[in-house]
């Protein structure tokens, strides 16, 4: 099955009267269960891509389907409750509440997704023991280090069982030794739990784990590379 899928995504922004095209006419697919990185030099329109394929920003043309689901006809509120449901998100920044444990932060995210039940502490917990941070569960954010606050991060992303991850340069304010522990953390999970992750990332030294790398160039596919079958 496919659990991403684009059509001819094309992308314009207006400055002034000046319109720039962003993204020039874009096809994914992307199978479930499949780690793919998107790679490019800045500006090549990733994160622009990243954000119309999780329905955060609409595009000028063309249409996204996810997990079967054309979302591209779905209204703002639609598209909000789809990625509650289907999508966790994990940025550079990591974006955690700096006033709740790491705990809080990731029951605060089962709550939000709808989980509503005393079991929400213990399902929290479980997920940072998932990650290794079990022992980490009372502390603040900014008494863990930039890989433990990413693999919190993490953590929430995988708050109520996405299908779908998306990640922007999940690796990028992380040492090489940490950066590959997360990479670990979302091959175990598309191989043991179906996720399917989508990575931005610039990071040469994760590429061992993608199953296949797309990399775009000024706002267009350059060339697509799968690992599995041995070329790069
Ligand atoms: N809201 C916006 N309004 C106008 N231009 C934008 C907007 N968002 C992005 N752009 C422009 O679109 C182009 C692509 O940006 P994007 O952030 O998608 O690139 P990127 O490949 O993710 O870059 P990086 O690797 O540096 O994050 C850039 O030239 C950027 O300035």
């Amino acid at each position: 099955m496919v659990a991403i899928a684009a059509q001819n995504i094309q992308m314009s922004f207006m400055s002034g009267t000046t319109e720039t095209k962003v993204l020039k006419g874009i096809d994914l697919a992307i199978p479930s269960g499949q780690i793919r990185l998107m790679m490019g030099p800045s500006g090549s329109g990733k994160t622009t891509l990243l954000s119309i394929l999780a329905g955060i920003l609409t595009p000028t043309a063309g249409q996204v389907q996810l997990l079967g689901q054309e979302i591209t006809t779905l209204s703002r509120k639609e598209l909000t409750g789809f990625r509650r449901d289907h999508i966790g998100f994990i940025f550079q920044s990591f974006n955690l509440f700096p006033a709740l444990t790491a705990l809080e932060n990731i029951e605060l995210a089962l709550q939000l997704k709808g989980y509503k039940g005393p079991g929400n502490k213990e399902q929290a917990f479980d997920l940072l023991k998932q990650v290794g941070l079990g022992d980490r569960a009372n502390n603040l954010p900014a008494d863990l280090s930039g890989g433990q606050k990413q693999r919190v991060a993490i953590a929430r992303a995988l708050a109520g069982e996405p299908e779908l991850i998306m990640a922007d340069e999940p690796t990028a304010a992380l040492d090489s030794a940490t950066g590959h522990d997360v990479i670990e953390l979302m091959q175990y999970l598309a191989k043991n739990k179906g996720c399917t992750v989508l990575i931005i990332t610039h990071d040469p030294r994760i590429t061992d784990a993608a199953d296949e790398i797309t990399y775009l160039e000024d706002g267009i596919l350059a060339k697509q590379s799968s690992l599995v079958s041995g070329f790069h």
